[in-house]
């Protein structure tokens, strides 16, 4: 049987865990963890993510600051910005909603934020230091795609997982998180020979390259794990609706276990930017950060077994 992976209700279970820990720290320390969200110009998509990352964070005890920009705003004036909220004490977490608008150099505004607050994991020292296998701020969406599989495979040692996209959000670090988990990782892209044969050979398929579909049931593994990280906002007879990557009607015939989309890699996002501003709360305080939190939330749904087959 298919198995439906529950993203929100998985991303409930992991903000309980955090809103108790953060609980702790504020009975114990005093101190209240804050997260500092910079929103440029007013996309309406975003609006709404930003909007839910606020409610969420202060359902876990977290304080959440919230600066919206003109899309005209100067890069100075953003580095400017940037560089208050790296002085704050009351801010540990700082995140720059992406993409922003072409005047503005990414790059630059990434490098400005403190490592040690780079709670998107973008920063090229934390990005650095994933890929060596040190201590680091792992990118939210990775890392929530890493925790739902590890909640369902329990060990992921020796499989074969292939990362559709190479995007430096969510192809690049999660190919990197697999690796560290000892699989056995692909890259695949628009430019890949044989995408499909590739991707019929992965027990692990994450896919992440944002065209509405693009995997089909032909294309998978029977009893594969499938990850849709794709948020598509689609028409179809005369409404929107959100598309993962993964044509879900096909592929939930022949996967193991699936994600849907929406309710759930996206879910997980946001619950993996509130852990990641935990811990950036714990370091910058010297205090000890609980590492198994992740475990204590989810729990593994099947328990790992030996194989010498896959
Ligand atoms: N610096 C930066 N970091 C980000 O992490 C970042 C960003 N910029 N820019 C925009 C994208 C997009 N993103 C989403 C997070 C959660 C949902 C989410 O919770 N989606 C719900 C549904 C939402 C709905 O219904 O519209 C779901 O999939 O179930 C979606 C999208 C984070 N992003």
């Amino acid at each position: 049987m298919t198995r439906i992976i529950d993203g929100k209700q998985q991303a409930n279970r992991l903000r309980e865990v955090i809103g108790q820990e953060t609980l702790g720290l504020q009975e114990r320390h005093g101190i209240r963890p804050g997260l500092a969200v910079v929103m440029v110009g007013n996309d309406p998509a975003s609006q709404v993510y930003v909007r839910n990352k606020a409610r969420q964070a202060g359902e876990a005890g977290i304080a959440s600051f919230e600066h919206r920009l003109e899309a005209n705003v100067s890069q100075q004036a953003l580095l400017a910005l940037i560089a208050t909220l790296n002085a704050d004490p009351a801010v540990h977490g700082i995140l720059v909603q992406l993409p922003l608008p072409a005047s503005l150099s990414e790059a630059a505004v990434i490098q400005a934020i403190a490592p040690d607050k780079d709670v998107d994991g973008f920063h090229p020292i934390n990005i650095g230091n994933l890929a060596t296998g040190a201590r680091a701020m792992v990118p939210c969406t990775p890392l929530g795609c890493l925790m739902l599989l590890r909640q369902q495979l329990g060990e992921l040692a020796g499989k074969r997982a292939l990362v559709l996209g190479r995007s430096n959000i969510v192809g690049k670090p999660m190919a990197n998180l697999l690796l560290r988990d000892s699989c056995t990782v692909t890259v695949a892209h628009s430019r890949t020979h044989g995408l499909a044969e590739e991707c019929r050979r992965a027990d692990i398929l994450v896919a992440a390259v944002g065209r509405p579909g693009l995997v089909t049931g032909d294309w998978i593994k029977p009893g594969a794990t499938i990850i849709d990280v794709g948020i598509n906002r689609i028409e179809e007879q005369g409404r929107s609706r959100l598309a993962g990557d993964v044509d879900f009607t096909s592929a939930s015939q022949v996967a193991g276990a699936i994600t849907p989309v929406p309710g759930g890699v996206g879910p997980m996002t946001i619950a993996c930017l509130l852990l990641n501003t935990l811990q950036a709360t714990c370091h910058q305080h010297r205090l000890p950060f609980a590492e198994d939190i992740p475990q204590r939330a989810l729990p593994t749904h099947r328990k790992p077994t030996r194989s010498v087959t896959s």
